[in-house]
């Protein structure tokens, strides 16, 4: 569906047709590179020829007092031409309908003119999977067998769809939630029942786990530290609010941190700031060489979610859809 424009049209790209072409195939090599580019950009001087420019400023965010938050995440990419920003509220308190909301524009960057408008939930939902999955796959310590979900949600069922697409060496995927029914409704779903089983508590769920991923909206720490196995990895997805935590203090305190944004992590996320743990990388630091994957240890990758992955995910859908 093409729309006016003054004198030139940009595309709208629905839910549907996002979703008909990112596949988390295209979508984790694609975050990877962008987490990479992005660490790359700020790492290098502006004479170094294999300097890569990422200009992307931390999340700014306006509150809606007692509901939730708009955040809005613009990011130019040099090297790919992109030039977009993401809009998306989180109004946790939603009953019926979600409680992420996304739209995503992408601007031509030689002109500023727009290109297109995409539906920002898939893009959201399976870009922030497909981080988690890079991270994993830099900083689990051998092949994972056992998967822990602590929350039910919207990225519980990403992640579970993502890691089992992408670790045939899992064995079992075990899910928690606080309210018990859901984490069971989660499990007994027909694509689900061969490998996942609902765990009472979040102890049952994470014991001798090898990946722990949390996606709750929950405020406070749900995750604590003398439930995880040593060695383990940890995604913590969650609580993206300075005052917000997910993970026990002393489990972040304990572990090697990564995190996708140093700069990001130091003003968004409670996890980090409220522990006062010491951040070891960004993610893409290790997937540039510059920085250890401490692999024989428990990792911590903090996730915030970023403006780079939404760009790489709306490049990857006005790629394959030919826009
Ligand atoms: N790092 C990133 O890039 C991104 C992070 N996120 C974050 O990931 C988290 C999950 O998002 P999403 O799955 O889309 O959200 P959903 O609303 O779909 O799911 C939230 C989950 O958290 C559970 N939950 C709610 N309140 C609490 C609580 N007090 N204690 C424990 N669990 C709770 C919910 O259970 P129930 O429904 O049964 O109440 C549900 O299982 C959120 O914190 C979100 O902001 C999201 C997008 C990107
Ligand atoms: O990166 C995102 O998109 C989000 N991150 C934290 C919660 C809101 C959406």
């Amino acid at each position: 569906m093409a729309m006016e424009h003054r004198s030139s049209t940009f595309e709208f790209v629905t839910a549907e047709k996002v979703l008909s072409v990112l596949s988390y195939k295209l979508l984790i090599d694609a975050v990877e590179r962008g987490l990479g580019l992005f660490s790359k950009s700020k790492s290098s001087s502006g004479q170094d020829a294999n300097r890569s420019s990422v200009d992307q400023p931390v999340r700014t965010t306006v509150a809606v007092p007692n509901k939730g938050f708009l955040g809005c995440m613009p990011v130019y990419i040099e090297a790919d031409e992109l030039l977009v920003t993401k809009l998306v509220t989180f109004f946790p308190k939603n009953e019926n309908v979600p409680t992420h909301n996304a739209v995503v524009a992408v601007f031509h960057a030689n002109t500023g003119v727009p290109r297109a408008f995409l539906d920002g939930d898939t893009i959201t939902t399976r870009r922030t999977a497909a981080a988690s999955v890079v991270a994993t796959k830099h900083l689990a310590n051998g092949k994972p067998t056992v998967l822990a979900i602590l929350g039910s949600g919207t990225q519980a069922a990403s992640h579970y769809e993502a890691f089992c697409e992408t670790f045939s060496s899992l064995k079992q995927v075990r899910v928690w939630n606080h309210k018990p029914e859901r984490a069971k409704e989660f499990a007994n779903k027909d694509e689900r029942r061969h490998n996942c089983v609902a765990c009472e508590s979040v102890e049952d769920a994470v014991r001798g786990a090898d990946v722990i991923v949390t996606v709750t909206s929950s405020s406070s720490p749900v995750l604590m530290a003398q439930w995880v196995k040593p060695g383990a990895h940890i995604n913590g997805v969650g609580a993206c609010r300075p005052e917000w935590a997910e993970i026990d203090p002393n489990l972040m305190r304990s572990a090697v941190v990564y995190v996708d944004s140093r700069e990001g992590a130091l003003q968004e996320s409670g996890d980090v700031l409220l522990s006062k743990a010491e951040v070891y990388a960004e993610i893409g630091e290790v997937v540039n060489g510059t920085k250890t994957a401490h692999t024989d240890k428990t990792t911590v990758f903090k996730s915030l979610g970023m403006a780079v992955e939404d760009a790489v995910a709306a490049k990857i859908v006005l790629d394959e859809l030919g826009l």
